[in-house]
């Protein structure tokens, strides 16, 4: 089943084409690596998945329907986006972890939000620290977890583990491919070549705003 179909997608900023003519299919259950030189347009690529940006041109639909006549609040419990640089609001670790149930009208499940931390071997100590003392590396694991919670179906990882250190961010890639494991959906930027392979069954390579492949390794 075809979850995210781009039929002949462009977006442009004023007379600028960031990318020009995509047509891809992404199914559910794919693991896809979206490797490419720096500035070739992975991130705008993610920021179209998830709807934070409009194509200009060309059609695409998640789910088979329209991307843009999805209302936002049901399309962001379904599509988690993790930025290079995570942002994190409010004082405390705890503001953000309790944000998606505030916006759910739930109380704050803590047997999840513990094993998350657990699963990224980080222990809820963590929900009282200030995010202002956070290195980049534990923003990063914060904003995956606050991206976990609800169990996305797709989850769009943009350079998620560039401020880790090799143990963690085996720990990360551990976490996501089991999240995989179980059906979740995966779209990963990565700078790292051998990253990109460990786990994906397929490697997109955006090249200068265009497809350059689309590689089935599995
Ligand atoms: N909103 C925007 N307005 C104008 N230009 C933009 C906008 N967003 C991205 N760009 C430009 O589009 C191109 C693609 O950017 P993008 O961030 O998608 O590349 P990338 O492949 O993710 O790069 P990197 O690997 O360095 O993160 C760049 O030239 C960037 O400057």
């Amino acid at each position: 089943m075809s979850l995210l179909e781009f039929n002949h997608v462009f977006f442009k900023n004023g007379d600028k084409t960031i990318l020009r003519d995509l047509s891809v299919s992404i199914d559910a259950g794919d693991f896809v690596s979206i490797v490419g030189p720096s500035g070739s347009g992975k991130s705008t690529f993610l920021k179209l998945c998830c709807h934070l940006i409009s194509p200009t041109g060309g059609t695409l639909t998640f789910h088979g329907q329209a991307i843009e006549t999805i209302e936002a609040t049901t399309l962001r419990k379904k599509i988690a986006y993790c930025f290079q640089t995570p942002y994190l609001f409010g004082e405390r670790v705890l503001d953000n972890i309790a944000f998606p149930y505030v916006i759910r009208n739930t109380s704050v499940d803590h047997a999840r939000v513990e094993a998350l931390f657990s699963s990224f071997q980080m222990t809820t100590e963590y929900l009282q620290k200030d995010i202002k003392n956070l290195s980049g590396g534990e923003k990063q694991r914060i904003a995956l977890i606050r991206s976990l919670l609800f169990t996305p179906e797709i989850l769009l990882l943009d350079e998620v583990t560039s401020a880790l250190d090799v143990t963690n961010t085996a720990i990360v890639e551990q976490v996501i491919a089991s999240l995989h494991d179980k059906g979740m959906t995966v779209l990963w930027i990565t700078h790292n070549p051998e990253q990109s392979r460990r786990h994906a069954n397929k490697v997109l390579t955006i090249d200068n705003g265009e497809i350059r492949t689309l590689e089935a390794i599995r």
